[in-house]
């Protein structure tokens, strides 16, 4: 008699584990299969992980999210001071794609401005050899501070309106520039709740809530945004961006996400996090 095999408790805490530490879906059922899981066991464990209502919430769970208001089923939207296309929108997770968030002069000023400051951090997160320091992100990085400039005080209002979410709650913007080769491996943006430093990050305006990348410029080849559980790649495209919101803490809002590696030219993206509360 075959012996049916149990999802327990023990391997539904490791699924967890290995699904926060930033393995796909794919990868945690390949090791399920080879440590001797029956494949169609293993993706029923999984899926059931994964169903919204599977888990007891243990995390709390954000009431209200950020993101653009598409009841009216608009392929235009206005954004206050520009009209915006959504051109992709998925509800779980929930992804939009929008074309022309940004204009081209506008792409061009927030590369030159950050320029500066990425040549610098450059120095500061390269060994003596010349290598990187680390691994997981082979981008160079700058933030800038909430309302910096005009043209910063300005996209910065643009999103608010476009998320309905208060520019308060927006992180600083955080600008990106991978060369050819450099890739951000997948990784969720939520804190985890039981990393020993996130107490202190989430003091200053909650959760992570949203993340928003708009794309500065346009690589020759690669660099898609990659989210490996839904198998979706948002090709970078100046001045489009991707959005997706998650409620929870959770390897179930399946946003898993990553910059796949640069072939040809560089990619420069600008990056918008949203809080549940006002970020200070
Ligand atoms: O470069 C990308 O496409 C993704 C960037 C990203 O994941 C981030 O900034 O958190
Ligand atoms: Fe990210």
């Amino acid at each position: 008699m075959i012996q049916r095999q149990q999802i327990t408790p023990e391997l539904r805490q490791w699924l967890l584990e290995q699904l926060g530490a930033g393995h796909g879906q794919e990868q945690v059922l390949a090791a399920m299969i080879s440590s001797g899981w029956d494949a169609a066991v293993a993706r029923q464990a999984l899926d059931e992980l994964l169903r919204p209502d599977a888990q007891p919430v243990e995390d709390p769970v954000a009431s209200r999210l950020p993101g653009p208001d598409l009841s009216g089923g608009q392929p235009l939207l206005q954004a206050g001071d520009r009209e915006v296309k959504v051109l992709l929108s998925l509800q779980h997770p929930r992804v939009v794609v929008f074309g022309g968030l940004l204009s081209d002069e506008e792409c061009e000023a927030m590369m030159a401005l950050s320029a500066k400051r990425l040549a610098r951090s450059e120095t500061v997160a390269t060994h003596a050899d010349g290598s990187e320091i680390n691994a997981a992100r082979t981008s160079d990085g700058m933030f800038f501070e909430r309302g910096e400039t005009e043209l910063i005080r300005k996209v910065e209002a643009r999103i608010a309106k476009l998320l309905d979410w208060p520019v308060e709650n927006g992180e600083g913007l955080q600008v990106l520039r991978y060369r050819p080769g450099a890739e951000y491996l997948p990784h969720y943006d939520y804190f985890d709740p039981n990393h020993a430093s996130s107490a202190a990050i989430l003091k200053r305006g909650g959760q992570r809530v949203a993340t928003l990348v708009m794309y500065l410029n346009t690589p020759t080849a690669g660099g898609a945004t990659v989210f490996p559980d839904i198998r979706l790649d948002v090709m970078p495209v100046k001045g489009n961006a991707v959005f997706f919101s998650y409620d929870r803490p959770q390897p179930m809002t399946l946003t898993l996400h990553g910059g796949a590696p640069v072939r040809e030219g560089e990619k420069w993206v600008a990056t918008k996090w949203l809080r549940e509360g006002v970020f200070v």
